[in-house]
């Protein structure tokens, strides 16, 4: 599952290989070249998640194979994630959690002062199905909420009213209270947030990340986090995964750490199976594939 060293992962491919040389169905596992040359029947490749960075699509697509994710099954619970993220940073739950679960410990009220969600602004980079889940969720805590993505999203705005469009990124980040990152990883977000980003934004404001570790200069974030560039950041990935124990985002205290449990629900690990069977049912039945994903 997590990486093509991993001999656990290879054991698993070779069984779904024997049981359909069509199929693969699979959430994080490297595919290279090599393997590719040496399942020559293989038709489909069905991501079990919305992310395909794992994946060079252009070689994938070189070979005659489809490939499709999940977006539906998925959308909802890490637009939950995000939440719970932005939740808890802003009300500083894990700080107070640690001293309640510590006997004895003295503490005051004013040892918890946190950050007032109602009202406040929600910058959401990347409106596909979770950005727009989001952006749904965040209308019930009563936030305002801004966007920015490649394309307008005119339909999403509609939907969740009173979604703003910021055509440029920088806009997006002076004005939010809490930026939360919804885009996938490719070349052109690699590092789409870094320092220059993060000087642009408030001191006061959050940095939410569910996407991808590198989708931000983790280097410059601990930085910003340090000096006071931004306030806090909860972040659901890092990079790498996890990370090395003496790094120094793990000893911030205005930093709170996922292990990469965005999408992970019962229902959605449910949902996600019946999605993936659809895309393979559909891909191997040459009808359109319900997520298809294509090399962009
Ligand atoms: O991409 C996704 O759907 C999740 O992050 C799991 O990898």
């Amino acid at each position: 599952e997590t990486g093509h060293e991993s001999d656990s992962s290879l054991k698993c491919l070779e069984i779904i290989i024997r049981l359909s040389s069509d199929t693969l169905c699979l959430s994080s596992l490297f595919i290279d070249q090599e393997l590719l040359q040496s399942l020559p029947n293989l038709k489909v490749i069905a991501n079990s998640g919305v992310g395909m960075d794992h994946l060079d699509l252009k070689l994938v697509a070189s070979f005659g194979v489809k490939m499709a994710n999940a977006p539906r099954a998925v959308s909802s619970s890490t637009a939950d994630t995000g939440m719970a993220l932005l939740l808890a940073s802003a009300r500083r739950l894990v700080e107070g959690y640690h001293i309640a679960m510590s006997s004895g410990m003295e503490y005051s009220e004013a040892d918890f002062l946190g950050v007032e969600v109602t009202g406040a602004t929600l910058g959401i980079i990347g409106m596909g199905s979770i950005g727009y889940k989001i952006a749904l969720r965040a209308k019930a805590f009563e936030m305002n909420i801004l966007y920015h993505n490649r394309t307008r999203r005119k339909e999403q705005e509609e939907q969740a009213v009173g979604t703003t469009y910021c055509e440029k990124i920088d806009g997006l980040l002076q004005r939010a209270d809490f930026v939360m990152v919804v885009v996938s990883l490719t070349p052109q977000t690699h590092k789409l947030i870094g320092k220059r980003e993060m000087e642009l934004m408030k001191p006061t404001a959050t940095l939410i990340n569910i996407s991808r570790g590198a989708v931000v200069d983790q280097e410059a974030l601990v930085t910003a986090l340090q000096t006071g560039v931004i306030r806090a950041a909860a972040l659901d990935v890092t990079h790498p995964e996890p990370l090395p124990r003496d790094h120094t985002l793990l000893k911030l205290k205005n930093v709170i750490i996922t292990p990469h449990l965005g999408i992970k629900t019962d229902k959605a690990t449910y949902m996600i199976t019946e999605e993936a069977v659809e895309n393979i049912l559909a891909a191997l039945n040459g009808l359109p594939i319900p997520s298809e994903v294509l090399p962009s």
